[in-house]
């Protein structure tokens, strides 16, 4: 079982334009389901056939929206009612595959509310492990409401289950959740650099490795992925792509990470399937969907090698 937990979730709008021209009147294409990191993550793991389930704070309009869809495409979820309105987030797709995004901050979550995610988490956990090895996904932006060391204090809960965590985030909330020791961290490139406030990827996620995190797989889109752990360093490249979306890449990442760890699989093995899931995201146009046929090729013709 895979839990996921996305704390600022978002009804996802994709527009697909030829070609983004400011000043101008779009007649897009639409496709709006939803979203938010853990969500896709979820979304990913359902499709290949895991155990998952998506926790997530919902309220208002926009929340329903979600609900209404999370059922209708079967993701399975456990909604948390929040007073607050869950946000949107907006992606205009070009043709070329460029993605210009508009995230709204999304509500405040009160200390009560707080309290109940964290209850609903903590009963998921325990049942979970009662059924197997759960790892628990946090990924994405902070609501408002929640301190900065929030994610320390989930990743500290789900230790005291004996559940690994894979952490999506960044800055200050990224910072602040090494010291709780989670298994995978997993920010892109210019994450990496932004928390570290340094100007070399490797030693950013040297510095990572160091403040408490297991592991620090960072993503850099078409160049892949690079993992470092006290064992070593590995790296996967994906397919050149031509236009597709990259929105939801890392997410999709995520998943296969995620797989890996309740597999046990070797890092080699976990970092190739991870840049074939991503890749195979990019190819759709809509976030936390990947294309299946081309994943399976991609699986087989990604490999994974050591860094030096
Ligand atoms: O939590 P944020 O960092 O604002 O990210 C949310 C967004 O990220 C995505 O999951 C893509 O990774 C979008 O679907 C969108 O909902």
């Amino acid at each position: 079982m895979i839990v996921t937990l996305t704390l600022n979730p978002a009804l996802d709008i994709t527009y697909s334009v030829a070609e983004l021209k400011a000043g101008t009147t779009h007649r897009p294409r639409v496709y709006a389901q939803a979203g938010g990191k853990g969500v896709n993550v979820s979304r990913t793991l359902h499709a290949l056939g895991r155990e998952t389930v998506a926790v997530l704070p919902l309220g208002g309009f926009d929340g329903e929206a979600v609900r209404a869809e999370l059922e209708a495409s079967g993701v399975p979820h456990h909604a948390i009612p929040i007073a607050g309105a869950t946000r949107r987030t907006v992606t205009v797709v070009e043709g070329s595959g460029l993605a210009t995004g508009f995230n709204e901050s999304g509500p405040e979550v009160s200390a009560d509310e707080w309290a109940e995610i964290c209850a609903a988490v903590g009963s998921l956990l325990e049942t979970a492990v009662l059924d197997g090895a759960p790892v628990l996904v946090l990924s994405g932006k902070l609501p408002r409401g929640v301190a900065d060391d929030a994610y320390a204090e989930l990743i500290a809960l789900a230790d005291g289950f004996g559940v690994p965590t894979i952490l999506d985030t960044e800055g200050a909330p990224l910072l602040a959740a090494l010291a709780a020791h989670p298994a995978i961290v997993k920010p892109n490139a210019h994450e990496l650099l932004d928390a570290t406030g340094m100007s070399d990827s490797r030693a950013a996620a040297a510095e990572l490795l160091e403040r408490g995190a297991r592991a620090v797989v960072s993503s850099n889109g078409p160049d892949g992925l690079t993992a470092l752990t006290s064992e070593g360093s590995w790296s996967a490249r994906p397919p050149r792509i031509e236009g597709g979306n990259p929105t939801g890449a890392g997410d999709a990442s995520v998943a296969a990470l995620a797989v890996g760890l309740v597999d046990g699989s070797p890092w080699l093995e976990l970092l190739a399937d991870a840049a074939a899931l991503s890749a195979a995201t990019v190819l759709t146009d809509r976030a936390g969907v990947f294309d299946a046929e081309a994943y399976e090729r991609f699986r087989f013709a990604i490999s994974a090698h050591p860094e030096d």
